[in-house]
């Protein structure tokens, strides 16, 4: 279609917030990052429901006609509210993450809480562990995450983090800037580890070297 960007990502995941947030700002990068998934003709997945920022970005990419996933554990069904587009129930949240990482080419943060900030520093570690090479997108809507990535940077200082694993993580402060700077990406870490894979039931699974004891 006219005026439609080609990506090299068919799916992004984007995590974000089950609550709206208190500015307005907050709520518009929702809607401005769906949007530009729809401009770039890339699909979603995200967690499920209608609530918050996850309601407003799934029905921004719904509405201007891309494939949404939700993936939804059975027991959180009742309170996430009605889902746009196609639903996967799942066990439980750790089937729910492993399946999102399976189904996307790239990761997306918007502002959010708790959850919000597992699921990123998940696949940011499975990116250190080389269990993966998609890229990850902090969206740092006026600044919401520069004390997280103020964090980062002390933890790189101290000898926690290394420079090489801090470099994972890419952010900008629009979804058009955060999109243009993960298409261009390039992992660091030029190999998938051999021992880390995602099993059959999509669960991260450890499978131990021949020789080694366990
Ligand atoms: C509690 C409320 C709604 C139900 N909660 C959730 N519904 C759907 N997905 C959720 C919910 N809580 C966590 N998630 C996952 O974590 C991210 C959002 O968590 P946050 O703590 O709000 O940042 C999101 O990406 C989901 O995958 C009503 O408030």
């Amino acid at each position: 279609m006219e005026g439609e960007t080609k990506s090299r990502f068919k799916r992004i995941c984007v995590f974000c917030g089950s609550s709206p947030g208190k500015k307005q700002s907050y709520q518009e990068a929702a809607i401005e990052l769906g949007k530009e998934l729809v401009e770039r003709r890339i699909d979603l997945v995200y967690g499920g429901g209608s609530v918050g920022l996850m309601g407003l970005v799934s029905q921004a990419v719904h509405d201007g006609g891309r494939h949404v996933l939700g993936v939804i554990p059975r027991t959180l069904r009742e309170i996430t509210g009605e889902t746009v587009g196609e639903v996967k129930a799942v066990a439980d949240m750790h089937e729910r993450k492993a399946e999102m990482a399976r189904q996307a080419d790239a990761f997306i943060a918007l502002p959010g809480g708790y959850g919000t900030l597992e699921e990123l520093l998940e696949v940011i570690t499975w990116a250190q562990l080389k269990i993966h090479h998609k890229p990850v997108g902090l969206l740092n809507v006026e600044g919401y995450y520069n004390s997280l990535l103020s964090f980062i940077d002390k933890a790189v200082d101290e000898g926690f983090i290394s420079p090489t694993a801090r470099r994972i993580i890419v952010s900008a402060p629009t979804a058009k800037q955060l999109v243009r700077q993960l298409e261009e990406f390039v992992p660091e870490y030029d190999e998938i580890a051999a021992k880390l894979t995602w099993d059959k039931v999509d669960r991260l699974n450890y499978v131990p070297d021949a020789g080694v004891q366990t």
